[in-house]
């Protein structure tokens, strides 16, 4: 046969040259540890519910994303801090594509049914995504700072002192205001060397700092840029915060959550926090 004039068959033919045999060379799943990934997956219920596959499924994978998301993070405060803002940008905007695709999934997992979530529920006993460590690093990365939610991992070392570290380090937000003093900006000294393990607190003279930059974008442009990707940043980490309220709220109602809290209630005072106060408070200065 002709390959310009291939048949209708519906099969593409093997090239010579394609790997068959990987007895003793690296394989697509040995390089990708697919044998320990895909065994990571262990569904409790007993008898077996369809739905569970789906359920861990949905929750590991977004814990591989936070994984990137706080490799990325963190290499966007270290550039800060090292003066290469470009780099750091780019880092952002890979940051914004992984969330996105965070909150995309949620419709994955939305198409579980209360009725399919009760035959699971009584299975995951205590345990709650409140118990994530890497969604806390996150978190700590971005600012939201809170000494309390160490404690929650005092049976796991290793996390404990992961983010007992970022709690005591910088905030991207605190690097961010570091690089910006150091380009003369006239960022207040008190939040140049404070308790990094404090929650943030607005700061009015910061905010005029930025309605400066806000009034004049040209003349600020790497610094009014970054401004904008970081109020990217938290308008998708509060869109997957509220997806994930919508979700919970079609799935167990009012009940309270496995990890003691009230549920729903809790969740949405979450909507009430932002990471970097001023670039909001800004906005009600422009143009005035
Ligand atoms: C049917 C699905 C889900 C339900 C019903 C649900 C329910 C809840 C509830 C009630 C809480 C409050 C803490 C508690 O008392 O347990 C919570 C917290 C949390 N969940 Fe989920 N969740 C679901 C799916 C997910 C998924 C897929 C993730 C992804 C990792 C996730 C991550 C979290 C996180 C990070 C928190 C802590 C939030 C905070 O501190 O503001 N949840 N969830
Ligand atoms: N907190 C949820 C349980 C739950 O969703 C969950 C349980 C174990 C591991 C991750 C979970 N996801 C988010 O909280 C509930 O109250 O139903």
């Amino acid at each position: 046969m002709d390959p310009a004039t291939p048949d209708r068959t519906s099969r593409r033919d093997l090239e010579e040259g394609i790997e068959r045999d990987f007895t003793r060379k690296m394989s697509y799943g040995d390089y990708l540890c697919l044998d320990q990934l895909l065994a990571a997956q262990r569904p409790l219920s007993e008898p077996p519910q369809h739905d569970e596959l789906l359920f861990i499924i949905q929750h590991q994978t977004s814990e591989l994303w936070l994984k990137l998301l706080i490799h990325e993070l963190r290499s966007a405060r270290d550039l800060l801090r090292g003066d290469e803002l470009a780099p750091a940008l780019k880092r952002l905007a890979r940051v914004k594509h992984i969330q996105h695709t965070l909150t995309d999934q949620w419709s994955v997992l939305a198409t579980l049914t209360p009725s399919e979530y009760a035959e699971i529920r009584p299975f995951l006993a205590t345990s709650s995504g409140f118990q994530s460590a890497q969604y806390r690093e996150v978190e700590f990365l971005l600012g939201n700072k809170n000494a309390d939610m160490v404690a929650v991992f005092s049976h796991d070392e290793a996390a404990r002192s992961a983010l007992d570290a970022l709690l005591h380090e910088p905030s991207l937000y605190d690097e961010f205001l570091a690089y910006l003093s150091r380009r003369g900006y006239a960022v207040p000294a008190g939040l140049l060397a404070r308790d990094w393990s404090q929650p943030y607190r607005l700061d009015e003279q910061l905010v005029e700092v930025f309605a400066q930059v806000y009034a004049a974008p040209h003349e600020h442009w790497g610094v009014y840029e970054t401004c904008e990707e970081l109020v990217d940043v938290e308008d998708n980490f509060q869109q997957w915060r509220f997806r994930h309220l919508q979700v919970v709220q079609r799935t167990i109602g009012q009940k309270v959550g496995t990890g003691g809290s009230s549920g729903v209630d809790f969740l949405r005072r979450a909507l009430d926090l932002t990471f970097f106060p001023e670039l909001y408070e800004v906005r009600t200065r422009i143009g005035q």
